[in-house]
């Protein structure tokens, strides 16, 4: 089992939900972190949680340069980058017809060319240390889509094809990247629900799953899975 004591993990969409849990997480095994996000205020919320050192840099998925930055910012304070949680995502909810291109072009900046982006920064430090993990945080959306959420199941599909091609392409340089497909977790991205929020999956359950994984002997790993609540009910 691989030890994530002194690991260094970048975050994106640290400052809450599942970001913030798997921030916890790491943190709790020992990793230090860094964390991103838009709100330097929110962000130092999730920062005093963390038992470990930690930092916090505002980095909007959306802008390159700010990519660029929170990478340089993670090398220069902890000299490397053992795992990425590429995690910052939105949702826009809405009927095919009433999708507007607008919305779409949104969550591909955030959930596509955000993650893009983001790997091409930090993969050529981990081909340079020979190691790495990326885990990119698709959804069920990414293995069947529903009414009222093609645009998002769109992106999630992409960050799953991006995935795929970036692992095949990483594993000689002993990098696993792999996909997350959470079903609905109780976090602010889908709001109200008509579930009782005690038989949904819950962040801290996703973190969980996600320090399993990067735990496994560096000679496996799981490429992706399928997160699902146990027994959803209505309220
Ligand atoms: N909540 C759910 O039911 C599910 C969520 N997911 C995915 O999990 C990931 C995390 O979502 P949640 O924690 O549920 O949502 P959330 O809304 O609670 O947190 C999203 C985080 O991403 C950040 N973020 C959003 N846009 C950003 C941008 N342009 N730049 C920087 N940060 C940005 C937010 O500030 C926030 O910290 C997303 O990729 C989402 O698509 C996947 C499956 C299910
Ligand atoms: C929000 C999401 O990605 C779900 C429910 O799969």
């Amino acid at each position: 089992m691989e030890n994530l004591n002194d690991k260094v993990a970048l975050v994106t969409g640290g400052s809450r939900g599942i970001g913030r849990a798997t921030a916890i997480a790491l943190a709790n095994e020992g990793a230090k972190v860094v964390i991103t996000g838009r709100d330097f205020d929110a962000l130092n919320d999730t920062i005093e949680m963390l038992d470990t050192d930690a930092s916090a840099v505002v980095c909007d998925m959306t802008r390159a340069e700010d990519i660029e930055a929170a990478v340089a910012h993670t090398i220069e304070t902890f000299g490397q980058i053992d795992i990425l949680i590429n995690n910052a995502g939105i949702m826009k909810n809405a009927t095919f017809l009433e999708t507007s291109v607008e919305d779409l072009r949104d969550m591909l900046n955030t959930n596509v060319i955000g993650v893009f982006t983001m790997m091409q920064q930090v993969l050529p430090h981990m081909i340079e240390q020979k190691s790495g993990d990326i885990v990119n945080i698709a959804s069920m959306s990414a293995v069947n889509a529903s009414a009222q959420t093609a645009a998002y199941s769109a992106t999630k599909f992409a960050v799953t094809g991006l995935t795929e091609g970036v692992m095949r392409e990483m594993r000689e340089h002993q990098i696993r990247t792999f996909t997350i497909n959470p079903s609905a977790v109780l976090t602010d991205l889908i709001g109200e629900t008509s579930l009782d929020p005690e038989s949904m999956i819950h962040p801290e359950d996703i973190a969980e799953v996600i320090v399993s994984q990067l735990k496994l002997n560096r000679r496996t790993f799981i490429k992706t899975n399928q997160i699902w609540a146990t027994n959803p009910v209505k309220k």
